[in-house]
C-alpha cells in the first residue's frame, strides 16, 4: 500500500445520495429512497457526516450528470444511489453510473446480490454496480442499491440472527475504501454494521 494510501482526513464524510424514480421525480408517489438512505445512515454512522439529496427521473445522462456534479462540485466522498437497477427498459443507473467512473469496483456487486438473496429469489435482477470516480486531488465511492426502501437497509446492513452477522453488510467495506482513496475516516455503531478494517495502522494514524 502507497504512503499516500495511510492518510486519513479528519474531515467530515460528504454523502451524495440519490433516489432514481420516474414517479416519485413526477408526485406520483412520495419519494422514499432519500428519507431511508438518510435513515439508516443517521444509525449506521457515529462520524460526523452531511448529505447531498436529489430525486430524479430514471434519465442516463442525468443520472451520470448528478454523479459527476456531486462528486466534482459538492465534493462527495461517497455516492449512493437507489432505484434502476433492475431489467426494464427504463432501468439505466448501473449504465450511467459506469459512464461517471473511472473505475469499477465489481466486489461491490457481487456481495449485494449475495445479501439480496438472502431475502428475495429476484435479487439476481439486480444489476447494480459500485465504482470510483478519481479526479484531480478527489476521489469517490459511488454505490447503487436497488429501488424497494427496504432494500436499503437489507443491502447496507446485510443479514443478522440472534445478534450474528450471516452475510456481511456492504457497509462493512466502505470505511476501508473510503480510507483507501484518500477521505475521511468513517466510524460506524457495531450493532448496524461493524468496519472491518484490515490494516491496523489506518486505525493507528485515526488515533494519533
Ligand atoms: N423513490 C422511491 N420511493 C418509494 N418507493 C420506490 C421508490 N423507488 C422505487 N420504489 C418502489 O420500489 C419498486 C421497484 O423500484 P424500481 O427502481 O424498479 O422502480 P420502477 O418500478 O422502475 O418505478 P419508478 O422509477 O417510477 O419508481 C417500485 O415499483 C416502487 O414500488
Ligand atoms: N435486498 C433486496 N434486493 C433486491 C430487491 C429487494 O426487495 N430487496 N428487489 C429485487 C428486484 S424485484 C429487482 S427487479 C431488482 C432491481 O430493482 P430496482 O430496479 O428497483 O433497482 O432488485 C432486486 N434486489
Amino acid at each position: 500500500m502507497s504512503d499516500q494510501a495511510q492518510i486519513v482526513s479528519a474531515s467530515i464524510l460528504r454523502v451524495g445520495l440519490i433516489s432514481v424514480s420516474d414517479r416519485a421525480s413526477q408526485g406520483v408517489y412520495a419519494d422514499q429512497g432519500v428519507p431511508s438512505l438518510k435513515n439508516w445512515l443517521s444509525q449506521a454512522l457515529v462520524s460526523p457526516f452531511e448529505v447531498h439529496e436529489r430525486l430524479i427521473a430514471d434519465e442516463k445522462n442525468l443520472i451520470t450528470d448528478t454523479i459527476i456534479e456531486l462528486v466534482d462540485q459538492a465534493r462527495c466522498d461517497l455516492v449512493l444511489t437507489t432505484g434502476g437497477t433492475g431489467p426494464s427498459r427504463r432501468d439505466v443507473t448501473p449504465e450511467a453510473t459506469l459512464a461517471a467512473a473511472t473505475r469499477e469496483m465489481p466486489g461491490f456487486g457481487e456481495q449485494m446480490r449475495q445479501i439480496s438473496l438472502q431475502f428475495v429469489p429476484t435479487a439476481i435482477l439486480s444489476r447494480q454496480v459500485g465504482a470510483l470516480r478519481e479526479i484531480d486531488g478527489h476521489a469517490a465511492l459511488i454505490i447503487n442499491l436497488p429501488g424497494q426502501p427496504r432494500a436499503i437497509a437489507e443491502t447496507l446492513e446485510g443479514l443478522k440472527k440472534d445478534g450474528l452477522v450471516v452475510v456481511s453488510g456492504l457497509f462493512a467495506a466502505v470505511p476501508y475504501c473510503i480510507d483507501l482513496i484518500g477521505g475521511p475516516y468513517i466510524e460506524t455503531d457495531p450493532a448496524v454494521v461493524k468496519a472491518f478494517r484490515p490494516n491496523k495502522k489506518v486505525a493507528a494514524a485515526k488515533e494519533t
